[in-house]
């Protein structure tokens, strides 16, 4: 039987993508600048994940020592496994390599903290501790996109959102989502632009060429939250210009995508939503 942590990561995927419109992301009505990926890859991506979470679940639910870095590095072992599960998958396409991370922590920490009762954003800090070190300060060859910002702009992305427990999550999406009423479609349209006014997303920095797209951003879509959010015909005009906006740009939110897959996994738990 599935447990129910593992049930919770797989919903909030599909939550996710099945939200709609979003901008520069995937959802049933638009690939968004995305063409290697459609709503099917999605689905067909999030169910290759289930035996990760649940590998997830056991190594939070297994681990004994205080040194919770060393369960960090036992999760990661088996996501680079779950990366290639993926990709086998999709095809190649990368549909969730930052969730795979980001979803992966969660969960792995959800199960620790359920089993050792300790808090979950301390527990996600414990575990990341001196990532952002280990991975882009002591790493001599920064390839990725991530690592090639962190050399120019200084930013850590995934990383250092993850070593610094989510503040994110923790103090902004999750209270914004737990109080704010209404559809599924109207709170998680609202929560993901609630995040895209604080994120420093390098998979939009990337798309851009820019760090100056992130002040871009972070003004949209406050204005679109200032207008009335989804719920307001103002508010949809907006979202509805900024995915114009992202389509012709080719500007991806993936950073913000993942951000809003972990709150909505944490509010599953939580029974906020
Ligand atoms: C740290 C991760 C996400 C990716 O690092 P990588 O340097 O390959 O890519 P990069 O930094 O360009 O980011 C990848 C993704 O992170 C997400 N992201 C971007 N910005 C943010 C942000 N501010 N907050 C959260 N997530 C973000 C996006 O989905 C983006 O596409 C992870 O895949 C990783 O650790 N890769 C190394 C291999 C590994 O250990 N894999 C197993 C992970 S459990
Ligand atoms: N609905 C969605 N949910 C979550 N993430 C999404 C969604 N739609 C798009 N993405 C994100 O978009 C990103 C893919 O964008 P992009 O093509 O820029 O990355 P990439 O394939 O790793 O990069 P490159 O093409 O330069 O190798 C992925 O990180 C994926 O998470």
């Amino acid at each position: 039987m599935t447990n129910s942590i593992t049930k919770n990561a797989l919903r909030s995927l599909l939550y996710e993508v099945v939200t709609a419109p979003k901008p520069g992301l995937v959802d049933p009505i638009s690939q968004g600048p995305h063409p290697d990926m459609n709503i099917y890859t999605f689905i067909d991506s999030s169910l290759s994940l289930e035996e990760y979470f649940a590998a997830a679940v056991e190594i939070g639910q297994n681990f004994q020592s205080t040194d919770l870095t060393q369960m960090f590095q036992q999760l990661r072992q088996r996501g680079i496994t779950a990366e290639k599960e993926m990709f086998a998958a999709t095809h190649g396409a990368n549909t969730h390599k930052g969730a795979i991370f980001a979803l992966g922590i969660f969960v792995c920490a959800e199960s620790y903290s359920m089993t050792n009762n300790t808090e979950l954003f301390l527990t996600i800090s414990k575990m990341c501790k001196g990532l952002v070190q280990h991975d882009l300060i002591q790493n001599n060859e920064l390839k990725t996109a991530g690592e090639k910002e962190f050399e120019q702009y200084h930013i850590g992305g995934a990383r250092a959102q993850a070593e610094r427990g989510y503040p994110i999550v923790r103090e902004v999406a999750l209270p914004f989502l737990k109080n704010n009423k209404g559809t599924f479609q109207t709170r998680f349209l609202d929560t993901l632009m609630k995040i895209a006014t604080v994120t420093v997303d390098s998979n939009l920095i990337k798309r851009a060429g820019n760090y100056n797209v992130t002040n871009w951003l972070h003004q949209m879509a406050t204005k679109y939250l200032d207008l009335g959010g989804y719920a307001s015909p103002a508010g949809k005009k907006c979202l509805q210009k900024l995915n114009d906006d992202c389509l012709e740009h080719n500007y991806s939110l993936g950073g913000c995508a993942d951000l809003l897959i972990v709150t909505i996994f944490v509010a599953l738990e939580r029974g906020y939503i």
